[in-house]
């Protein structure tokens, strides 16, 4: 694929909206909602011979350059020169570059880094908290303020002290990063980054799985970079032993990168189902500043689980049969919105302007309100059971102060259901709202908008982010980027 136009890929962040720490499990699965907001990958060919530089032009102090050895085997060094470290960059470099000299030859790829790359990253500003770029516009934090932002706004600070809003920035740039690079080395060819189902596209994910585990330093569930990959689905994850032997011992990984991340290998065993949210509606994400840190979250939970497993079991299980039908329920939406199209736009302009307490007069006789009303009240019941683990866990999952904040949200009219993503906390919050065709009146997102930008208890800031339907990672046309040529 190397050629004199640039190669970029997109792939996008997630919302977890069911199944946070369950999704740790393989015996259970995680609903997962891909973002319209995306990294992107530019690889350009450069005149320096063998070395790879790579910018992040939203962050100071943020390039870097590698060089390329090819005897005995390949290695990707970061300059001495280098005034910072970007340790997923250069594992993404180091063992991409290894499986498609394993590939392809190392002969060939060492005539296609003949010339040398130039990579620019940048991320869509949602995967940045943009509180400090609104306060400089004088603006006040809504979704309209959101897009006078320019495109890949710079952040004024180091990736190490950027404040990030949870949509998954590491996955999508390494799955971003590692697609590019294997299409322009001639591993996967472009069909795999349209194909949905193109066996490129597995191995993208497997390659950019083990990557993102090994930056990391763990072996996590992997919705992340599952949905970076294939957009959103209901996730199963795979049994952590396919990549134990990789994770630590750079010999055996020399060995065995290709036989192990190859799409033959039958011990990736991880489950990828279609979901879709419903036709007409929108999710709308808030970051919340109070971060709360991930990590301890999930160690205190799965440390509760293991000192009460009976009753940590029977919670599961109940919360796993809800998130299911949460999933079931939503995406049988979509078959009622492909059977009969009229009756489901006029429901949801119906439903828009009145809260969810009032649509069981519909839902009577009505198999859209019926439905929408079913999401409603289980998503609620989701909510009660992820408070209850927290508190038999000791962890705030949905602390009181984000409780109040999702009620008043979730009793505006023409809202459906909302939760604290992923592994919940402080930090942030979703929505899902009505987006009907007929616009008339206060619509759903701008009473969100309205609320959130005049809440006093919390600070919240919405996210521009809608739902993204093109699955996961995506072949782009430099020029069709707004904003992107410029920082080339
Ligand atoms: N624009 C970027 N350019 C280069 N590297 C980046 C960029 N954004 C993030 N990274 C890399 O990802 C790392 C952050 O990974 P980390 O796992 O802490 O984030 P995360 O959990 O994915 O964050 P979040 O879910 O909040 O977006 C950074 O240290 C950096 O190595
Ligand atoms: C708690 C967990 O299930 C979800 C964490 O998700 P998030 O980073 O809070 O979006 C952990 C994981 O799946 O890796």
């Amino acid at each position: 694929m190397a050629s004199n136009a640039p190669v970029v890929v997109s792939s996008p962040g997630k919302v977890l909206i069911a199944g946070g720490y369950l999704v740790l499990d393989p015996a259970y699965s995680g609903v997962v909602v891909s973002t319209s907001s995306r990294f992107y990958t530019v690889i350009q060919e450069s005149s320096n011979k063998s070395t790879i530089r790579v910018r992040s032009p939203q962050f100071e102090n943020a390039q870097w350059s590698y060089s390329v050895g090819f005897e005995p085997s390949i290695a990707v060094e970061a300059s001495s020169e280098n005034s910072s470290k970007n340790k997923f960059v250069h594992l993404a470099l180091q063992n991409t570059l290894a499986l498609a000299g394993e590939a392809r030859g190392v002969k060939k790829i060492s005539e296609i880094l003949s010339k040398g790359l130039d990579i620019t990253i940048v991320g869509d500003n949602d995967f940045y908290s943009q509180r400090a770029q609104l306060e400089a516009l004088g603006l006040p934090r809504t979704l309209s303020s959101l897009s006078s932002i320019q495109p890949f706004s710079p952040q004024g600070v180091s990736l190490a002290d950027v404040h990030k809003t949870g949509l998954g920035s590491s996955a999508a740039l390494i799955t971003s990063l590692v697609s590019s690079l294997l299409l322009y080395l001639g591993v996967i060819p472009p069909e795999a980054l349209k194909d949905e189902t193109h066996e490129g596209r597995y191995l993208a994910h497997n390659v950019s799985q083990f990557i993102h585990c090994l930056a990391q330093g763990k072996i996590g569930s992997g919705f992340d970079v599952s949905a970076a990959v294939f957009g959103s689905h209901i996730y199963t994850r795979f049994t952590p032993a396919v990549l134990e032997d990789l994770m630590g011992d750079d010999e055996k990984r020399a060995r065995a990168l290709l036989s192990v991340l190859s799409t033959s290998n039958k011990a990736w065993d991880h489950r990828v189902r279609p979901f879709a949210l419903p036709p007409l509606t929108r999710i709308i994400l808030a970051d919340v500043d109070a971060g709360s840190d991930t990590p301890s979250l999930v160690g205190k939970v799965l440390k509760w689980r293991k000192e009460d497993p009976e009753k940590a079991n029977a919670l599961w299980n109940a919360l796993d049969t809800l998130n299911q039908t949460l999933a079931k329920t939503l995406l049988h939406l979509s078959d009622l919105y492909s059977k009969d199209g009229t009756l489901y736009t006029r429901t949801v302009s119906e439903l828009a302007s009145s809260k969810h307490d009032q649509w069981s007069t519909q839902a009577a006789d009505n198999a859209v309100a019926a439905s929408f009303s079913e999401a409603h009240q289980i998503s609620e019941k989701i909510r009660e059971k992820m408070r209850e683990m927290g508190s038999l866990a000791g962890v705030p999952i949905e602390p009181p102060e984000q409780t109040k904040l999702l009620d008043a949200s979730i009793s505006q009219s023409g809202v459906i259901s909302g939760g604290v993503p992923g592994a919940g906390g402080y930090d942030a919050v979703w929505v899902l709202v009505f987006d009907p065709v007929d616009k008339q009146g206060q619509q759903p997102a701008e009473r969100i908008d309205s609320l959130w930008s005049t809440y006093k208890e919390l600070d919240v800031s919405p996210l521009s982010a809608t739902e993204s339907k093109a699955k996961g990672i995506h072949l782009e046309d430099v020029n069709a980027i707004r904003g992107l040529k410029e920082l080339l």
